[in-house]
């Protein structure tokens, strides 16, 4: 039987061998690959709940046949989460205020051993909730000696215990950063995967002169450690909690030279060509900088039409995509204007068909 080592370098050559077909039209040279562990890499996972009788469990669905399978182990979560499910499941169990119509449990765990549970219930949270989730809280932390924070949701209720947001702290190029990690908001599920690709982005980018624009910059994850290797940066985002976040990890990480505002791209590209104007952006004037080289992580739908057009502009595009179908047609018009230097294959999510690609193009 073959090893999971040996399962693992097969799925990612097939990936591999995927994602050079389709891009071959615009790259044919040598993709660098970043490897991921086979197991334990995943920081988050979000799980639907159970009820047999007394019993309770977490479930997944299959994505093909839509049935439901229980899962007591999740092999490609982090170690930590996995000790989560284990303990909080018989203290669930034997509780009728915390466990009735209790629906699904995420978890957002760090590489600093920080968790985050949240508790997703269709009824309206009382204190009678509250008094038992903080006695679980307390039990939890004992059993996984951990910093731990509980988190109930129900329809338009939000009840936190302690904190909503973890600290992940990685190291890049030798150098520590936090960032704080709010629950329900994007955070790239990889850390170590993450890692590589805040690194891969400096090398790209280290050289250029001039400013970098950042599109969906979520929380600084890209331009609070890029901010070292430029002189300045303007990074926008649409969600708010995002932004926040971004707020506190400027602070935390001392960084000066980084603007973040809270604009879509759609919005960014109507402020750039002065077509509107934002009280988002007041006090950040655009004249101010000269870009060079723009940063894009859009979401799975990939970037717009107008967004295109604007970055286009830019002598340096760097693509950071979790979805090589709409990665591709994309770059069949950003090809117009530039050249696809450099190709990375991240493998965020191992043992499932997701990519992660990395892609920068220079100006013809
Ligand atoms: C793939 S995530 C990348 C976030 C960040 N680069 C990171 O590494 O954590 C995509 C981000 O785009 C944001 N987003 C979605 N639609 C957007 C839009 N139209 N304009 C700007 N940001 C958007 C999401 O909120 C999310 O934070």
């Amino acid at each position: 039987m073959a090893s999971m080592n040996e399962n693992y370098e097969t799925q990612l050559n097939k990936k591999h061998e995927y994602l050079c077909e389709l891009l071959s039209p615009y790259y044919q040279n040598d993709v660098a690959v970043f490897k991921s562990s086979p197991s334990g890499y995943r920081m988050r996972a979000e799980f639907r709940v159970w009820h047999e009788g007394v019993d309770l469990f977490h479930i997944m669905f299959d994505k093909g046949t839509k049935e439901k399978y229980r899962v007591d182990n999740l092999p490609a979560a982090y170690p930590l989460i996995n000790s989560a499910m284990e303990v909080i499941i018989p203290l669930l169990k034997d509780n009728q205020t915390l466990r009735k119509k209790l629906f699904q449990i995420d978890y957002l765990a760090t590489t600093s051993n920080e968790i985050l549970i949240s508790l997703i219930y269709h009824k309206a949270l009382n204190e009678e909730w509250e008094e038992e989730a903080k006695v679980l809280k307390n039990l939890l932390s004992a059993k996984l000696n951990t910093s731990l924070n509980l988190i109930g949701r129900a329809k338009k209720q939000k009840i936190v215990l302690n904190q909503d947001y973890v600290t992940e702290r990685l190291t890049v190029f030798n150098k520590a950063y936090s960032f704080v990690q709010v629950e329900n908001s994007f955070t790239q599920p990889n850390a170590l995967i993450n890692q590589h690709m805040i690194e891969w982005s400096i090398e790209q980018l280290r050289d250029v002169e001039g400013d970098l624009l950042e599109l969906y910059c979520g929380a600084g994850n890209f331009s609070v450690p890029l901010s070292g290797y430029c002189s300045k940066v303007l990074a926008t985002e649409i969600s708010k909690t995002s932004v926040n976040a971004a707020q506190v990890n400027i602070r935390d990480n001392h960084v000066e030279n980084l603007t973040i505002a809270r604009l879509s791209s759609e919005e960014f590209v109507e402020a750039f060509k002065g077509l509107r104007t934002f009280r988002r952006l007041e006090g950040i004037n655009l004249n101010d900088y000269q870009f060079s080289s723009v940063l894009v992580d859009p979401p799975r739908a990939g970037l717009d039409e107008q967004t295109i057009k604007l970055i286009a502009q830019f002598n340096y595009v760097l693509y950071i995509s979790c979805n090589p179908l709409t990665l591709a047609q994309n770059l069949k018009d950003l090809n117009k204007t530039h050249k696809v230097e450099k190709l990375a294959l991240f493998d965020q999510f191992p043992f499932t068909p997701h990519i992660e690609t990395g892609v920068l193009l220079a100006k013809r």
